[in-house]
């Protein structure tokens, strides 16, 4: 009897082993098959738009992360706390689907974009997307999708399903306007394009730029807006983040991201020159009918807008675009004035700015004039 019982024990405890081998070799292959990428890119300040909460996180090492929000770009992690409640942004998730997906049905397959709108944020970027959208010839979702940087772990078909039904002899265009920044975008964008069946170099991308000091100072503005959203302090101001002791903070992200060229060229090593359309967002917005005609031709659409299309809102001081009878302005978030900066910062960014752009229309063609 003493022995059966023994026997029964190995073998039981055989199958607590082989039962918990099991459980731990799924757990790693899930663990190694996630997309390992997800939400590493969402430090941009607009990643505070696609939060999730967690919860359980240690103190200490909350409060190290919150130490660091305005200084580590690409920090997936902190970036408020609210009662008790920890938030974080994009934390990588176990049960996230494979991010791409072989075998995509056809009717989705047409979904994928033709034009992107890829940067740079806070340069006009949605004002050009509301415009070019009244173009029948184009169709795109109206929020923002930043799939290739913030959600590629998602699935792409769940990309491809927020896009509208292609247009009759039209094209799909999307604004996200972090991806030039996120140097593992092209790369993605490039293997979704082949699964859709679609060639990477048929695609176009729009990259609107603006004076590279007012674009930063528009990004920390809203910088500090979200950050009130989130009950976080608001930011040191704008001077003492760029300039300390002299020396120009140039890895501030948004002093980075206004180093057009440098993100640009990275963009280029994989798409090549003729797939793109340069804006420049100051001459949008004093003659958007101008800047849009060029770039239907860049576009290679029809010529469909006319001046009638923009009319001028003396109270805003911006353009509003008008479709028949409907005329549609930017919200209050677009347009805010903004603070003085010292002569003494002024001068270093200018200089910086200069240096940065120096090469860029020898690179493009495309003349920024800073
Ligand atoms: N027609 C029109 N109406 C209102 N605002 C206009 C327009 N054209 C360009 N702009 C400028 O767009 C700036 C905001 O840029 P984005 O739309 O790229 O911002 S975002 O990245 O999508 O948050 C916004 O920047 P701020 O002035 O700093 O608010 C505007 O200057």
């Amino acid at each position: 009897m003493a022995r059966f019982l023994s026997k029964r024990r190995f073998v039981y405890s055989l199958a607590c082993l082989g039962t918990f081998s099991l459980l731990l070799s799924g757990y790693a292959l899930l663990y190694r098959t996630r997309p390992a990428s997800e939400g590493e890119e969402a430090g941009h300040p607009f990643s505070l738009l696609v939060e999730r909460e967690v919860r359980g996180t240690p103190s200490r090492l909350l409060h190290q992360l919150r130490d660091k929000i305005g200084r580590l770009p690409n920090s997936n992690l902190i970036v408020s706390s609210r009662a008790n409640t920890t938030t974080a942004i994009s934390q990588p998730s176990r049960s996230t689907p494979d991010n791409l997906q072989v075998g995509l049905p056809e009717t989705l397959k047409e979904r994928f974009p033709h034009f992107m709108i890829v940067g740079f944020g806070k340069s006009g970027t949605r004002a050009l997307y509301n415009a070019l959208r009244l173009h029948p010839q184009l169709a795109g979702p109206q929020k923002e999708e930043r799939f290739f940087s913030l959600k590629y772990g998602k699935g792409l078909s769940k990309y491809l399903s927020s896009f509208p039904p292609r247009p009759r002899g039209g094209y799909l265009i999307e604004k996200s306007p972090d991806y030039i920044l996120r140097p593992k975008v092209p790369a993605r964008i490039t293997a979704a394009a082949e699964l859709a069946g679609r060639k990477p170099e048929d695609l176009k991308f729009i990259v609107i730029t603006r004076n590279p000091i007012d674009r930063a100072m528009s990004e920390y503005l809203e910088w500090n807006i979200q950050r009130r959203k989130f009950n976080s302090p608001k930011l040191p101001p704008f001077d003492e983040m760029v300039l300390k002791d002299g020396v120009l903070h140039t890895e501030q992200p948004f002093i980075n991201a206004s180093c057009y060229e440098y993100h640009i060229a990275s963009w280029l090593k994989t798409f090549s020159q003729n797939q793109m359309c340069y804006v420049n967002g100051d001459a949008y917005v004093e003659h958007p009918f101008q800047q849009v005609h060029m770039l239907e031709l860049c576009m290679g659409l029809e010529p469909f807008f006319s001046e009638e299309n923009f009319v001028f809102d003396k109270k805003k001081g911006f353009y509003c675009f008008k479709s028949g009878s409907d005329t549609q302005c930017m919200g209050g978030a677009k347009g805010r004035p903004h603070p003085q900066i010292s002569d003494d910062v002024s001068t270093h960014l200018v200089e910086y700015f200069h240096q940065c752009n120096s090469h860029l229309a020898q690179h493009t063609g495309f003349e920024i004039g800073y």
